[in-house]
């Protein structure tokens, strides 16, 4: 295809044209035609369908509409012409190709709006040079994906790969997928034919061509396409990989998983084949976790709070499976922790780039009265705030419910009294008002702070303990200093404070207490909490 350089060769003429004519509104339209034009060939040469700028919504920014509108009028009444060329021969505008996959030129409203006659769940657009319609997320609940590629031309390998694990997704959640470029001719039938060819690699390429141009007369890919196409087939980019499995819990942090869904679906889409599953109250994240090893996954990611991801952990630990974190609950400590400040900023963002990195990192995880725990355990003030922080109050005052909660603890803290004994060493009598053993922590897990903030692959637990005090202004130093030794690591002497480092932890009350394991609430009067070392592979750019 030679599409590119008649591109060129008439922006040149448009360029050499303005420069010639005297009337300067004539000159200057032929300079924006011939920029326009000139961009488009630039695009072809160097294979940038992303020059357009299309947004993940399918929308393209009002200046890029403005720079291409010439070619982009001039494709307009190409395909109009095309289309209408291809009406006469055809009665149907979309057609069902097979397994609920349809094929369809790039729709006007009107036939964008009698797609609920099909029951189409999913539209994967290929187009790079026309904004979506409206319709396809706003009236109609429709997910939507958009790959853009250049008209004539082929998708990448990565393009191909991700088209096709969304299309194979989207499938499995029973939505019926729709693809379509301009026409319906080249670039859908493309991926379609590939989808098909990956999931029946039995079939050639020419056979699943002829099956769909059986149904849709005017669809065919040129020259080039076809070559690729082959190509791919034969170099083995054609086809659907092990499913990673994708745990999410709809209600952790307000509902934001329903908010970000299509968003990470999309994105995670680009390298993963994904079984997309939720929790349930009947069914738990660490049941799914359970299905997802049973079913050979190699790769699981679990999106909500500190809970889910823990129940998700305890599955995975000790084996060789990729844990993959999206923070999606209301304090997400085990994402800041890992990921660092960033998480906080831009959380969903952070914790898919680092998934979509495909690097690993073990690290520790402890065990906590059978238990898995990859933040802290804690008795005294932290499991009091945490009571405190229930999901109702935290749905209405999300992260502040912590420090609401806190500071209600932090006022009516009650001493207590525990045996406790480090690795082997002899056990001793401790009182206390918060004693917390900390694998991975965060500076905002204050109390977790005085050995500085706990490195999660020294094979160690961190434990720092309070000296109970009736003086609120001691109190307030005693926060003051675990934030300081925290953010600077400043050992500066507070007697209050205790620390120290261990393997194995064994705490005796003198009777049924209150305990915390990442998050959830538990009572026993016996607590024991020992480490597992580099036990847990977890997704994390080690660029980072
Ligand atoms: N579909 C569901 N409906 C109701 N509760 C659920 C559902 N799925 C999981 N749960 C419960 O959600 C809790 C775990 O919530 P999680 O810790 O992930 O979120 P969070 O409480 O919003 O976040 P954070 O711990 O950061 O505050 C578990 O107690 C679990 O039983």
């Amino acid at each position: 295809m030679y599409v590119e350089y008649i591109y060129g060769l008439i922006s040149l003429i448009l360029f050499a044209a303005a420069s010639t004519v005297s009337n300067l509104f004539l000159s200057a339209l032929l300079a924006w035609v011939g920029v326009s034009l000139f961009l488009v060939f630039i695009a072809y040469l160097t294979k940038q369908p992303k020059i357009f700028r299309k947004r993940a919504d399918g929308s393209i920014p009002t200046l890029m509409r403005v720079l291409f509108y010439p070619f982009m009028l001039g494709v307009q009444i190409y395909n109009r012409i095309e289309k209408s060329k291809d009406a006469k021969r055809e009665h149907h505008f979309v057609h069902h190709i097979r397994d609920n996959i349809y094929l369809a030129s790039r729709l006007s409203t009107e036939e964008a709006l009698s797609l609920e006659e099909y029951d189409i769940g999913a539209v994967l657009d290929v187009t790079c040079e026309f904004d979506a319609l409206d319709w396809s997320s706003h009236y109609l609940d429709i997910d939507y994906l958009n790959i853009p590629i250049l008209d004539h031309q082929s998708p990448s390998p990565e393009q191909l790969r991700q088209a096709l694990n969304w299309m194979d997704l989207k499938l499995h959640q029973n939505k019926p997928v729709l693809v379509h470029c301009a026409l319906g001719r080249g670039r859908s039938l493309f991926c379609v034919a590939a989808y098909i060819l990956a999931k029946y690699p039995d079939l050639s390429p020419r056979e699943v061509l002829e099956s769909i141009t059986d149904i849709r007369s005017q669809a065919g890919l040129n020259k080039s396409q076809l070559k690729k196409l082959i190509t791919y087939r034969d170099k083995g980019d054609i086809k659907l990989f092990n499913p990673t499995w994708l745990i999410a819990n709809p209600v952790s942090g307000k509902g934001k998983w329903k908010q970000h869904k299509q968003e990470i679906e999309n994105v995670l889409g680009e390298k993963f084949n994904l079984n997309v599953v939720e929790t349930s109250p009947d069914t738990s994240a660490q049941e799914l976790a359970e299905q997802a090893v049973e079913a050979g996954a190699k790769i699981i990611i679990a999106g909500g709070g500190d809970g889910t991801l823990a129940e998700v952990a305890s599955v995975l630990t000790g084996t060789d499976i990729k844990f993959g974190i999206i923070p999606l609950g209301t304090a997400n400590a085990l994402a800041h922790s890992l990921f660092g400040v960033e998480s906080k900023v831009i959380p969903i963002q952070t914790a898919l780039d680092h998934i979509l990195s495909e690097h690993t990192q073990a690290i520790d995880t402890a065990i906590c009265n059978n238990k898995t725990m990859l933040l802290v355990t804690a008795v005294g003030i932290e499991e009091q705030m945490i009571k405190r922080a229930d999901r109702e109050t935290k749905n209405q005052l999300g992260q502040f419910a912590y420090l609401h909660g806190f500071w209600q603890a932090l006022h009516e803290e009650e001493p207590m009294q525990l045996l406790v004994q480090f690795d082997d060493e002899p056990a001793k009598v401790i009182e206390t008002t918060s004693l917390v053993i900390a694998n991975a922590a965060p500076l905002t897990t204050l109390l977790a702070q005085g050995n500085g903030e706990p490195d999660y692959k020294d094979g160690l637990l961190n434990i720092t303990w309070l000296t109970p005090t009736d003086n609120p202004v001691e109190k307030v130093y005693d926060i003051a200093s675990l934030l300081a030794a925290g953010f600077a690591e400043d050992d500066s002497v507070n007697e209050a404070i205790n620390t120290a480092k261990a393997k194995k932890i064994h705490i005796k009350a003198e009777h049924e207490i209150g305990y915390v394991v990442d998050g959830e609430t538990y009572a026993c009067d016996t607590i024991k909490t020992s480490i597992r070392p580099a036990s847990l592979n977890v997704l994390i750019d080690l660029k980072y």
